[in-house]
């Protein structure tokens, strides 16, 4: 019997599928299922599951001297992606490409992306928020990429996007593979309890307002 050596993946090579850039225009969000082909959403998917409690941090709200832990809004876990870990910098390449790509389309002057992973254990939820807020942060672009395969409507965790008067955009489905990008200080949006441990990769383009050398300053 001759087994069939595991597929070897080079995670510099990470192939994306295109984005409805005249859509992120038009409406100021895009979902885009199937972003990243299935082979590397599992590894990242199976990646995520094998780290340990040490590797991830209760997620907090707000940034630098502002930063709380609320668990009655939030309850999920992340970790920051580094480049100092091989799947993590792929995953850090392919959206600085995605980054070079928006500024092409869109003249959107992105400077730079950071992203986490995010745990949600059964349960958890974050409630209705925004990323940023007009004038008040760096944060420009929201970019969130799921990691789970087979996830069911029945499984909960839907991403809600709501409109200017409250009104529901869209109900996503945390599917592996699927993209979605939006508007950082228009969009509310909330991710529902689900019954399942939710995976999830969300990542913000900023522009640049570094002032004397200090990063993205409390103001
Ligand atoms: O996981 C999601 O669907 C959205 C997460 C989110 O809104 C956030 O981390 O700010
Ligand atoms: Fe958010």
């Amino acid at each position: 019997m001759t087994l069939s050596a595991p597929r070897q993946l080079d995670p510099n090579a990470f192939r994306t599928s295109a984005i409805d850039f005249d859509q992120l225009a038009e409406r100021g969000y895009v979902v885009v299922p199937n972003f990243l082909e299935a082979p590397y959403c599992q590894r990242l998917f199976e990646y995520a599951q094998s780290l340990q409690p040490t590797d991830w941090q209760q997620a907090g709200i707000g940034r630098a001297d502002q930063y709380t832990t609320n668990t009655a809004v939030r309850q999920d876990k992340i970790r920051w992606l580094q480049r100092d870990f091989q799947l993590e910098s792929a995953y850090l390449t392919m959206m600085d490409d995605l980054r070079v790509q928006v500024n092409r389309e869109l003249f959107m002057g992105l400077f730079d992306y950071e992203c986490h992973l995010a745990h949600y254990p059964p349960g958890a939820f974050y409630r209705k928020h925004l990323d940023a807020f007009k004038g008040r942060s760096n944060r420009i672009l929201t970019t969130v990429f799921y990691l789970n395969p087979e996830w069911q409507e029945a499984d909960g965790g839907q991403l809600v996007i709501y409109g200017e008067r409250g009104e529901v955009l869209e109900t996503i489905l945390p599917e592996a593979g699927k993209l979605v990008v939006f508007l950082s200080d228009v969009f509310v949006h909330e991710v529902l309890a689900g019954n399942r441990d939710r995976f999830s990769i969300t990542g913000w383009y900023r522009h640049n307002t570094s002032i004397n050398g200090v990063i993205d300053p409390t103001r």
